[in-house]
């Protein structure tokens, strides 16, 4: 360890940083992920075998699906990214979290009840049928108290900073807090029967209300699942390859370049349809734009291991991490690709967007949360290191390996689905009717459904090696046994 760290790691000990919050996020965050990928998983084995709805209208595919999507989206990926974010703003202003505890267990528990009164109105068929925005106006109100305390004790902690300067990853999390506020706000603008129903009728209708729905959920794409994460990318990878960002003048200019861009894109959901047709260039023109700053971030992640690389090799964290960027940076190429109309009259509609979306949300999303959590997970409770490496490595290849049989799985059907839609006989009739295509998707769906059980798989792995540590077992194995470089980079 050098002489910097531990002057830094003395003056943090007398800093009074709230971790047991941070603690409660990162479990749950690793409760709701499993019980996330759990529903993914046998989501995916119903379209496979519809049998699985049960007959039952509490477990059919259209009621399963947005608890799917919800839970590894907010609860997983929520709670990460509120753990981590309070934990980045209170080491990065070398100052406790603004509130204390109080505040910060009341955004916790908050949370965790907006979660669960969503899931449980999906379950019982309580929902406005807007995606990734399904929860009902109660569950809305109830999430934008909670929203405005998180906010205030983020804020107030950058306020009451003991370091002169913001450092860069604050600044994404911030854009994050305040956009989704935004977002939240404006898309669910909806006027209830009664105040005793829990049904309500959105202010806007027809082109207006899905335009506003696909700013709202291309945005939430680009606040929710980048911005946050792009944040936690800028705290975890410097910390952990013990070096500094790669640029940080690339940070600062492809930070205002994607807020800038990301806003305009949302109409490249409704390619074709009866919203104008300018509306829908313009949506593509700023999808394409949006390549260029997404991959200055994948270009800054990556590059700061320029001069260690070896990390990669000996260190399984580092390889979460550094593979989430590359398959960020393949998702950012595959988005702005599908949004040019020519490509996304073929991939609308098909499963290839449903690829596109989760080599977004497990290749980034989730990889860069686990190598956050494997982070955490000794340094939250003061553990000299995790329970096994060894277990990490084998979460990464089984995880990678779940990945890579979606997405192809994913990319074959999606195809193969949108050139049979199109294709005609020589008569000018359809080729094949729709149910024909359906069962062409059969093998596929299989294979997804494989992928994604090797992705529950890993992250129970996970679960089991955050337990151990918590613990404080070190199991003893080569060859990462305690190398100096990882335990060093855990302080
Ligand atoms: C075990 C891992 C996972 C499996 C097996 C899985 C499976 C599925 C399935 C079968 C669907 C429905 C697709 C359809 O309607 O045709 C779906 C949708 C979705 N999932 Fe996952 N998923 C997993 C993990 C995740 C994670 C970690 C995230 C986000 C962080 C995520 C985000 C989504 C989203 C956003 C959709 C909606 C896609 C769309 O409307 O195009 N999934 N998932
Ligand atoms: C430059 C970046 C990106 C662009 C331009 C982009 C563009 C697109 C396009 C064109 C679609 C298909 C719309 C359709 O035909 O219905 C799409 C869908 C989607 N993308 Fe991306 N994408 C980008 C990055 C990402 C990333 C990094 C993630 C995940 C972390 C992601 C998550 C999604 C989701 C969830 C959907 C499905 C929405 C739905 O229909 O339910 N995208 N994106
Ligand atoms: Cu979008």
């Amino acid at each position: 360890m050098t002489q910097a760290t531990t002057a830094y790691n003395a003056q943090s000990a007398a800093t009074p940083y709230n971790e047991g919050v941070i603690r409660n996020f990162v479990i749950a965050a690793m409760f709701w992920g499993v019980v996330g990928f759990l529903a993914g998983d046998f989501i995916a084995w119903q379209l496979a075998f519809p049998a699985l709805n049960l007959d039952l209208e509490w477990t059919t595919f259209g009621r399963l699906r947005p608890v799917h999507t919800s839970a590894v989206i907010f609860a997983f990926g929520g709670n990460i990214l509120i753990g981590s974010s309070l934990y980045i703003v209170q080491r990065t202003c070398r100052t406790g979290l603004y509130g204390g505890a109080a505040l910060g267990n009341f955004v916790f528990w908050g949370y965790q009840a907006f979660i669960v009164m969503a899931a449980l109105g999906y379950v019982l068929g309580i929902t406005q049928g807007k995606e990734y925005a399904e929860p009902e106006w109660f569950v809305d109100l109830w999430l934008t108290i909670v929203w405005v305390a998180y906010l205030t004790t983020f804020v107030g902690t950058l306020i009451k900073r003991r370091e002169p300067h913001i450092y860069v990853a604050n600044w994404f999390l911030l854009a994050f807090i305040v956009t989704i506020a935004m977002l939240h706000l404006g898309n669910n603008l909806a006027v209830p029967v009664s105040f005793g129903s829990a049904k309500s009728y959105q202010l806007y209708a027809g082109v207006q209300d899905a335009m506003t729905q696909w700013w709202y959920g291309h945005n939430a794409v680009g606040f929710f699942l980048t911005a946050g994460f792009l944040g936690m990318m800028y705290y975890f990878i410097p910390k952990r390859a013990e070096r500094p960002v790669y640029s940080y003048r690339l940070s600062i200019v492809h930070f205002w370049a994607l807020i800038f861009l990301y806003i305009w894109a949302g109409p490249h959901h409704l390619h074709y349809t009866a919203l104008p047709d300018w509306t829908q260039t313009l949506g593509m023109v700023f999808s394409v734009m949006l390549w260029m700053p997404s991959w200055g971030g994948m270009i800054n992640g990556i590059m700061t291991l320029s001069g260690a690389w070896e990390k990669l090799r000996t260190d399984p964290v580092m390889r979460f991490l550094v593979t989430s960027v590359a398959f960020y940076g393949m998702s950012t190429f595959e988005g702005p690709m599908m949004s040019v109309k020519a490509v996304n009259s073929l991939s609308h509609y098909t499963d290839w967007t449903v690829g596109h979306v989760h080599s977004g949300a497990l290749g980034w999303v989730a990889f860069v949360s686990f190598g956050a959590m494997y982070y955490l997970f000794p340094v939250l409770w003061n553990r000299k290191q995790l329970y096994s490496m060894r277990l990490v490595s084998y979460h990464f290849w089984v995880a990678t390996i779940g990945i890579v049989l979606y997405i192809t799985a994913m990319w074959i059907s999606g195809i193969m689905q949108g050139l049979m839609w199109r294709a005609y006989d020589e008569l000018g009739f359809l080729q094949y009717s729709f149910i024909e295509t359906v069962e062409a998707m059969h093998p596929y769906y299989v294979i997804r459904a494989v992928g994604g059980l090797l992705f529950v798989i890993g992250g129970l792995i996970m679960a089991y090696n955050m337990y151990r540590t918590i613990k404080g077992d070190v199991r003893t194995e080569q060859p990462y046994e305690a190398p100096e470089a990882v335990a060093g980079a855990q302080q």
